[in-house]
């Protein structure tokens, strides 16, 4: 990417609380359209709480959330999906009896409920013609995603590496402007975690969507993010490229004892 766009989302000084427990105190980041943005930090940081403040399903009590330069902070989940804001899960959030087609299939049902205008083309045209073209769609992902081969597969029987690609499937059936991904890495092999990076970086080149994520694994974090903001107790403490994020001291405290610098090197030699 060589130049972050006009921010797609605003995060303004936003404070969470849960009774006596500030999950976010003042935190503040914007992402460029067509940024990969990570969310990284230590657990109970409140990253994911960031990303519900995000997506909806949190409130903040105080600050600003904008996509686009609308404010969306009162805005409920289904009108941020609406607009373009789409999301994956860190614990899957599936249909386990229904096939990998039909779970795609749901996420563009989803879409269409929200949409007045495809709304009405469905009494004008046909279902079938709407029908054709969500299969179509759900192809195309499935295609990208070289799920092709468990298409019919039943999707609980599947192994949890292939479940998350299925759940990054369904998000992107949304066709969404910003995909939120929580630990879109977690639970996965090796090879599954290099093959996930592939897809995040192809979504973001081949089909626009900027990414903003939160995961664990730094290497896969610093090898992808064009940008990344650093959690430490609720608080950013950092924010900028990998390299600058890295060289940070206040990043190297936060992580004490979780040998954050062992991990990138290792990563960086091979
Ligand atoms: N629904 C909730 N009710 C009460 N406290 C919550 C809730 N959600 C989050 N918290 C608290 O807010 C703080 C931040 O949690 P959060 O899950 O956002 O951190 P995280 O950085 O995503 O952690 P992890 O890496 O372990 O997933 C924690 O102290 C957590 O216990």
């Amino acid at each position: 990417m060589a130049d972050a766009g006009a921010p797609i989302l605003e995060v303004a000084d936003v404070t969470l609380q849960f009774g006596g427990v500030s999950a976010l105190s003042d935190v503040s980041l914007s992402v460029g359209e067509g940024e990969i943005f990570s969310i990284i930090g230590p657990n109970g940081a409140g990253k994911t709480s960031l990303l519900n403040c995000v997506s909806g399903r949190y409130r903040p009590q105080q600050g600003a959330i904008r996509f686009r330069g609308e404010d969306l902070t009162r805005a409920k989940p289904n009108a941020r999906c609406a607009r373009g804001i789409g999301r994956t899960f860190q614990n899957l959030a599936l249909y386990n009896r229904m096939s990998v087609l039909g779970n795609i299939l749901v996420g563009r049902h989803n879409q269409l409920r929200n949409n007045f205008i495809t709304g009405s083309l469905y009494w004008l045209t046909g279902a079938d013609r709407e029908e054709i073209e969500h299969r179509r769609a759900a192809e195309t992902i499935i295609d990208f995603l070289e799920i092709a081969h468990i298409r019919k597969a039943t999707t609980g029987t599947l192994s949890y590496g292939l479940r998350k690609r299925v759940e990054l499937a369904r998000a992107m059936a949304l066709e969404p402007a910003l995909l939120l991904l929580d630990e879109p890495m977690a639970g996965m092999n090796q090879e599954e975690k290099e093959d996930m990076a592939r897809f995040i970086i192809d979504l973001n080149e081949e089909w626009g969507v900027t990414i903003a994520m939160i995961e664990h694994d730094i290497g896969a974090v610093m090898d992808i993010s064009h940008r990344v903001a650093v959690l430490d107790f609720g608080q950013r403490i950092a924010l900028g490229t990998p390299e600058e994020v890295m060289a940070d001291p206040r990043v190297k405290q936060a992580y004490l004892g979780e040998d954050i610098e062992a991990e990138h090197d290792h990563r960086a030699a091979s």
